[in-house]
């Protein structure tokens, strides 16, 4: 193995764009929207590029071959994370499921979620979703213009029931807010190269008097909101066992499983807890807000989705989980939200463990690996770029058109096979540290799109001057990508959709 190690160290690094010296292409890695650029690059440069920040090695996929190839058939070593020495270690996210390196922790982790999600049929979570998915349309009625707040009271109340057995009412509840606060931390310490101080780890050791170093108050500030969201929801569920009042949920399944647990499995359990929420209820959100963009958009669409439903459901009904084979539409709505407003862009960067060989190219190892699954642009101008730029979800060879939101691209795929893939395979990540909520989100994504769109019609808000707005379709954010704040008008389809969701919110709770 010496010998092919050697030999490895002969071949050439994958192309790239050229860098300065000792810096690299620090200088050249935009802070915003950095899939745009990586995915022009790759025009360039091809599938498989290198980078060099700071002699970090930076390799960039941009197909579903390489992806494929790397991040799925060679898992073995490509499923460590990057150390983020701030975000992870200085903050402690590291302990996180989602930033954790690869090895046992993870593992356990990952099983503990995974095999409370696989049960989510039997244990009361879809039917939870389903009055959940009522309640919000309760709040559409009531108050439309809030839409936004209302879809982040959706996941995370959602989220919170699920693991802590806690229901929430309002979204400005504190301990919502104070997880939320947590979920944005994370998305913007854990973008690579979001700080310097992930750049640049040795200011780690900056005394906190010296000027400029306001980070570590941000990082002492993020750390103390941290241990609060992962503390106080889990000792109430502690409590309430003790007391002999909790509800089934996450957290006191977890407890009652491991009456003894060591510190380190007791911490363990906290973070894990805490993942569902802090990986969960912001990605979710984000796919919720294309679908209500998507839908001021693209009336078309949604007639199209509307007549699906009216076909299917008995009259004076409203979806539910059982009805879902029967609206192919609906689910190819669903993809094309995913292909569209692709929520994590860049996936969560991976981690060679040991060097490697791909096609004549040596990948180093301990070298970060992006995979670029975006698609996305409505942008005037950029529209036009857009052609010339390749990434997975956004590839003109695997989508044709890929500006166009078109649900259809998915039903007519018995013409050709290797056309428009499910882009489920690529929005939620690769090989093992694929997303562990991906079926709970497809989940939630159902029972928001099919309730919503059998109850209301989303068109564009009237202005002032009594002129329709159309949304600019602006996408923003950290790791995490999400529409920038937009206007839609949702109003009920026919007169009887307050009694319909009240109705049927009754009946969920006489069941529930
Ligand atoms: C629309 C919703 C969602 C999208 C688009 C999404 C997408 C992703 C992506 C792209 C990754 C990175 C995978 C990789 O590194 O290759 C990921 C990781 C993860 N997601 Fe999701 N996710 C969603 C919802 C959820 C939900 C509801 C949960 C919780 C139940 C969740 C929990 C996680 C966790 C724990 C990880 C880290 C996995 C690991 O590192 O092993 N996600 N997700």
């Amino acid at each position: 193995s010496h010998l092919i190690k050697k030999n490895i160290a002969r071949y050439p690094l994958p192309p790239g764009p050229p860098g300065f010296p000792i810096i690299g292409n620090a200088l050249q890695m935009p802070l915003e929207k950095e899939w745009r650029v990586l995915a022009d690059w790759a025009m360039k440069y091809g599938e498989i590029m290198h980078l060099s920040v700071l002699g970090q090695h930076v390799i960039v996929l941009s197909s579903a071959d390489v992806i494929t190839e790397l991040l799925e058939k060679r898992s073995a070593n490509y499923s460590d994370r990057p150390r983020f020495p701030m975000a992870g270690e200085m903050i402690g996210y590291s302990d996180y499921i989602s930033i954790t390196p690869y090895g046992m922790y993870h593992r356990e982790g990952r099983k503990l979620m995974m095999n409370a999600l696989a049960a989510r049929k039997t244990t009361g979570i879809s039917d939870l979703q389903e009055s959940q998915a009522l309640q919000l349309c309760r709040r559409l009625l009531d108050t439309p213009a809030d839409f936004r707040s209302h879809i982040r009271w959706f996941v995370c109340s959602t989220a919170f029931e699920f693991i802590y057995g806690i229901h929430v009412d309002r979204f400005d509840d504190p301990i919502i807010q104070s997880v939320e606060t947590v979920a944005e931390d994370f998305s913007r310490t854990v973008k690579p190269g979001a700080f310097f101080m992930d750049t640049f780890p040795f200011l780690k050791y900056v005394p906190d008097w010296f000027p400029g170093a306001r980070f570590k108050t941000i990082v002492k500030e993020c750390r103390e909101r941290l241990v609060f969201a992962r503390d106080t929801p889990y000792d109430s569920v502690n409590m309430r066992i003790k007391e002999g009042v909790a509800t089934p949920c996450f957290a006191a399944n977890l407890i009652e499983n491991y009456p003894n647990p060591s510190p380190e499995e007791d911490h363990m359990h906290r973070c894990t807890a805490t993942s569902f929420y802090i990986s969960g209820a912001d990605t979710t959100a984000s796919a919720i807000g294309t679908f209500f963009l998507m839908m001021t958009l693209h009336q078309d669409v949604q007639r199209k989705a509307q007549a699906e439903l009216d076909s299917v459901l008995e009259p004076g009904t409203l979806p539910k989980f059982n009805d879902r084979s029967k609206l192919p539409y609906i689910d190819a709505l669903i993809q094309e939200i995913h292909r569209c407003g692709t929520v994590v862009p860049l996936a969560l960067p991976h981690r060679t463990t040991q060097e490697d060989m791909y096609e004549g190219y040596r990948i180093p190892a301990g070298a970060t690996v992006i995979a670029n699954s975006w698609y996305y642009s409505l942008h005037s101008g950029l529209q036009e770029r857009s052609n010339n730029s390749r990434a997975v979800l956004h590839d003109p060879l695997l989508y044709s058109e890929p500006e166009t939101f078109n649900p259809e691209r998915y039903l007519s795929k018995a013409a050709d096979q290797y056309q428009n893939p499910d882009p489920r395979a690529f929005a939620f990540g690769y090989g093992r540290r694929t997303c562990p909520g991906r079926l709970l989100a497809d989940d939630s994504m159902f029972i928001t799109v099919a309730t919503v769109l059998a109850s209301f019609n989303i068109t564009e808000a009237i202005g002032m001057d009594g002129i329709p707005i159309k949304p600019d379709a602006n996408y923003l954010g950290g790791a995490l990508s999400h529409p920038a704040p937009f206007e839609c008008r949702i109003t009920p389809r026919f007169p009887e959709v307050a009694r319909l969701i009240t109705t049927a919110s009754a009946t969920r709770d006489v069941i529930g």
